[in-house]
């Protein structure tokens, strides 16, 4: 196993209720694996997953297990709950050298038997004045982008709504608008911003209320904005959220929840439940922002991904293979993630 560190500015930082991201450090993992090399990324974002310096920890604890245990130890020694990070950047070079092996696309690793060829992909939209978004929002569209995500949740409910009215009046009503307030509202805002939402024909809210609180989102829900649950996933108790019934959607981050596969795991048990699952970035490297795009891609009929984060980044890992046109993300069939492992460096 191989880590190489690297550190990715945003030109374009993302202002939500819950601070700015601006800047993305993270390890790139490469391993050789079944007479070929696969390559990972662990971009840790804190709040969400472990520290920079516990994701490290933890890949060099995996790398010693490796050398006594092959990569079933170094599994082992990756505790999704623990290093989730850590854990996506050596599960992602596994099973990039896995469908390389066995020369299919990762998304067919999942589902030999499915072709994918795009995935619909939502623009995000960080919080700002209602100008701001309007123009972002407009921008996005005139890109060919139909469904757009704006942050909320950062000022007063009634400034957002004037937000989300100025940019319904601005691109009309055959845009879809979702919203994502990670977790900053009461119950009693999520209520009235739920109530005028409705009006504006928002698709759904992302995580309106705090994370612990699987009743108060339960009973957000059967309206005709729907409820997505994110930050609540962190914990990785979906099972709970399931039997609540307190979601219509499920957010995935396979960055968040220690790897593709068990990103895809969720996604599948989601939709045996009748709840939609959508996958997206943490706004990560290239590598990453691929094997979040292979799960998607082996998910049936996925509604808009969060995954169009790419241009965020002011430098990348590697060239980016999966552009975006008319909403959606073309998903590459090149075996494994779609990139050359010795093309991804941190100076890409
Ligand atoms: O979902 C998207 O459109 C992009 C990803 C995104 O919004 C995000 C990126 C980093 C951290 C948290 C979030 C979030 O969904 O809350
Ligand atoms: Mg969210």
């Amino acid at each position: 196993m191989k880590t190489t560190p690297f550190s990715l500015p945003l030109r374009s930082p993302l202002a939500t209720a819950s601070g700015t991201i601006d800047e993305r450090e993270g390890v790139v993992v490469r391993y050789d694996h079944r007479g070929t090399t696969g390559v990972g990324e662990a971009t840790p974002l804190p709040g969400w997953t472990e520290s920079l310096e516990a994701c490290r920890s933890g890949l060099a604890d995996a790398a010693a297990a490796e050398a006594d245990g092959g990569h079933t130890a170094a599994m082992l020694a990756l505790d999704a709950a623990e290093v989730p990070a850590a854990r996506h950047g050596f599960a992602t070079a596994l099973l990039d050298a896995d469908a390389r092996a066995d020369g299919v696309a990762l998304y067919r690793w999942f589902d030999a038997d499915r072709r994918c060829r795009s995935v619909p992909v939502n623009a995000t939209v960080g919080d700002g004045t209602p100008q701001e978004t309007a123009d972002a929002v407009a921008s996005a569209v005139d890109a060919g982008f139909d469904c757009c995500k704006v942050k909320v949740g950062a000022r007063p409910v009634e400034d957002d709504v004037e937000r989300i009215g100025a940019l319904r009046d601005r691109v009309g009503d055959g845009v879809t608008l979702r919203a994502d307030a990670n977790g900053a509202w009461s119950r009693d805002e999520a209520e009235r911003a739920f109530e005028r939402f409705a009006y504006l024909g928002v698709e759904y809210v992302e995580q309106p209320l705090p994370a612990d609180d699987v009743d108060g989102h339960a009973a957000l829900r059967g309206g005709p904005v729907g409820v997505a649950l994110d930050e609540s996933l962190v914990d990785r108790r979906v099972d709970k959220i399931l039997d609540a019934d307190a979601a219509d959607v499920l957010v995935l981050k396979p960055m968040v929840l220690g790897g593709p596969g068990n990103a895809h795991t969720l996604a599948m048990r989601a939709r045996e439940r009748g709840v939609d699952p959508v996958v997206t970035t943490t706004i990560d490297g290239v590598v990453a922002r691929l094997a979040a795009l292979h799960v998607a891609a082996a998910i049936p009929d996925v509604r808009a991904c969060g995954l169009a984060t790419g241009d965020r980044l002011a430098t990348d890992l590697a060239p980016d293979p999966a552009t975006v046109s008319d909403g959606r993300m073309a998903v590459p069939q090149s075996p494994g993630l779609g990139v050359d492992p010795a093309e991804v460096g941190p100076d890409a």
